[in-house]
């Protein structure tokens, strides 16, 4: 699809400067505690390469390719110099709301994790309600992370559209499904929309969703998508609106996706981008954390005294070596970009 694929730096060029990092999580994220993550210094900076823990070498390849792209090639000219962003709670207890947002400082908007297994449509209703409720003007987006069935997910928006829903992120797993729920609850008129996220993201054809009018938006990050260049020609393809979100990364892949929300012609939405704030730890002095609602459109300078504080173990560095070198190995045949 698209572009002049970009060429792969040999192994040996990424695998000298990459460093593995283990940084706690403030609050539990996707159940993860901790957070990993493996960067390489390339000629143009610093690029991260972070594909969650259960994802095989092939899924990862665009992660290492988004990574490449950033520390080897940079990023297209930005359009903007700042970049709206939401503040992100966790599937937490309604008492813990208040404290995850303080973390974030004053947004205009905020995306609630929902559906959470072990949990119930009454724990979601507690939570939207408590965010309503200390925010009264906020945006407000909702993510099952496909965990509801389609009766569940209009059950779901039956209960919450009284605390006026800007849209559902992947509300069901697949995309007939998602279009039904698309269709019926702008039949029902709720004025809220649907969003795809693991429908463009984990999808061989990212695009389908968009030709089975199955979304109204798309939840893009650039990392699966194998970087911020590939990400713009879906994102142009696909014709829909964007919210550009994090993959629960340090500085240095949210300055990826900041550099992607810098680019975009349209930027509708607030993005995903403020989950610095819900680490207790980066490779940076200077964290892309938001301010007053909004991310700098900035370069991170990686701080080495960081990089040896958050160190990952002997055994995960070496784990995450071979995992770098497997995954180049996939991305060498496939070509970036391509
Ligand atoms: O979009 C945001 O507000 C923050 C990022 C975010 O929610 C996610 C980051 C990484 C993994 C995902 O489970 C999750 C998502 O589903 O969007
Ligand atoms: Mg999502």
């Amino acid at each position: 699809m698209g572009g002049r694929p970009l060429p792969v730096p040999d192994l040996h060029d990424v695998i000298s400067s990459a460093r593995v990092v283990s940084i706690p999580m403030r609050v539990k994220f996707r159940g993860v505690l901790e957070r990993e993550a493996l960067l390489v210094e390339g000629p143009v900076g610093w690029g991260e390469f972070c594909p969650f823990l259960e994802y095989d070498d092939v899924e990862s390849a665009p992660w290492l390719a988004c990574a490449l792209e950033a520390a080897w090639h940079g990023f297209p000219a930005p359009v903007r110099t700042s970049i709206p962003v939401n503040a992100t709670v966790p599937a937490v207890e309604p008492g813990r709301v208040e404290m995850v947002l303080t973390r974030f400082g004053r947004v205009g908007a905020v995306k609630i994790k929902v559906a959470e297994r072990g949990q119930s449509l009454a724990d979601d209703v507690a939570r939207v309600a408590e965010v309503r409720r200390l925010l009264p003007d906020a945006g407000i987006k909702l993510d099952a992370n496909g965990g509801w069935s389609t009766d569940e997910a209009l059950a779901a928006v039956d209960a919450m559209a009284r605390f006026d829903l800007q849209y559902v992120e992947q509300p069901v797993a697949d995309i007939p499904g998602l279009r039904t729920v698309r269709l019926e609850v702008q039949r029902r008129g709720y004025g809220v929309l649907v969003a795809a996220d693991e429908s463009v993201r984990r999808q061989e054809d990212p695009l389908l969703v968009a030709r089975e009018d199955a979304a109204d938006l798309l939840v893009i990050k650039a990392p699966p998508l194998g970087g911020v260049r590939r990400a713009l020609e879906i994102i142009a393809q696909a014709g829909l609106p964007a919210v550009v979100s994090s993959a629960l990364d340090t500085s240095v892949g949210i300055r990826a996706g900041v550099a992607l929300a810098a680019a975009l012609p349209e930027l509708p939405y607030a993005c995903g981008l403020a989950t610095v704030s819900l680490m207790a730890g980066d490779v940076t002095q200077s964290s892309l954390m938001p301010d007053a609602g909004s991310l700098p459109v900035r370069d991170v300078a990686v701080s080495r005294t960081r990089l040896e504080r958050f160190a990952a173990a002997p055994e995960r560095t070496r784990w995450w070596l071979e995992r770098l070198r497997r995954t180049h190995a996939v991305l060498s045949g496939v070509r970036m970009g391509s």
